[in-house]
């Protein structure tokens, strides 16, 4: 059974009438975002504030009206998907390619609620490499910087001997393989202190609450 269908969907329960949404990325908030597309058809009032080109055409099919980030001072509730989430509720983010865009929206969010399956809670980050967006000028020098921090990092391509992934900001992302992320705030701090680094995807103190999904139907709700 589809343990994140039963985590997006359980997540949509704390969107109420009136509220603006930040509309995460990936397949897990897919289930979220198309629930709120139903709902939305049988009466919801709600706006929506999309954190990639990919789930704005998604709620576009499905009827759900968008603002732009920067027409609202904050968002009520953001609903996102992860690759890992540790018991301190701290993330790796950024699979999609999309972490600068929710990270942004995820800060102005008064109630960030992460959506995951089971296989994504881990007692430590790092299993799952790390996307950090980058700029393209030079990217080879700002790797070289990121790969003393501990890490092998990898220039993201979308198949062997294609051009390299460009994130909606028009940047690069490099796939960090550090397998243990000992200190996850740290680590955030010194990434984003490196002149060719953009954003990366540890995300710490944002998320507020996780609904994790089992494949077995169970959801766990921790705040
Ligand atoms: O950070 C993300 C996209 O940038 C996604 O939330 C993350 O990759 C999880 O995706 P999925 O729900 O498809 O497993």
């Amino acid at each position: 059974m589809n343990a994140k269908k039963f985590a997006g969907e359980k997540a949509v329960e704390y969107v109420k009438d009136g509220m603006t949404v930040g509309l995460g990325t990936g397949s897990t908030v897919y289930w979220s975002i198309t629930k709120l597309g139903n709902l939305v058809k049988e009466g919801l009032n709600i706006k929506g504030v999309p954190t990639s080109k990919e789930t704005e055409k998604l709620a576009k099919e499905l009827g759900i009206p968008l603002v732009s980030m920067s027409s609202v001072d904050h968002l009520d509730v953001t609903i996102d998907g992860a690759d890992e989430a540790n018991p301190n509720f701290e993330l790796i983010k950024g699979g999609g390619g999309a972490l600068l865009r929710e990270k942004m929206v995820a800060s102005i969010s008064k109630q960030f609620i992460v959506v995951i399956d089971e296989s994504k809670f881990v007692n430590q980050l790092g299993a799952f490499p790390l996307p950090v967006e980058i700029v393209p000028f030079s990217w080879e020098t700002t790797l070289k910087t990121i790969n003393k921090l501990g890490c092998t990092p990898k220039l993201r391509i979308k198949t062997d001997s294609s051009p390299p992934f460009v994130s909606d900001n028009e940047n690069y992302i490099a796939d960090c393989y550090f397998e243990n992320i000992e200190n996850p705030a740290e680590l955030n701090l010194q990434l984003n202190m490196i002149p060719g680094v953009v954003e990366n995807g540890l995300f710490i103190n944002m998320a507020d609450t996780i609904v994790l999904g089992k494949t077995n139907g169970d959801v766990t709700v921790m705040s």
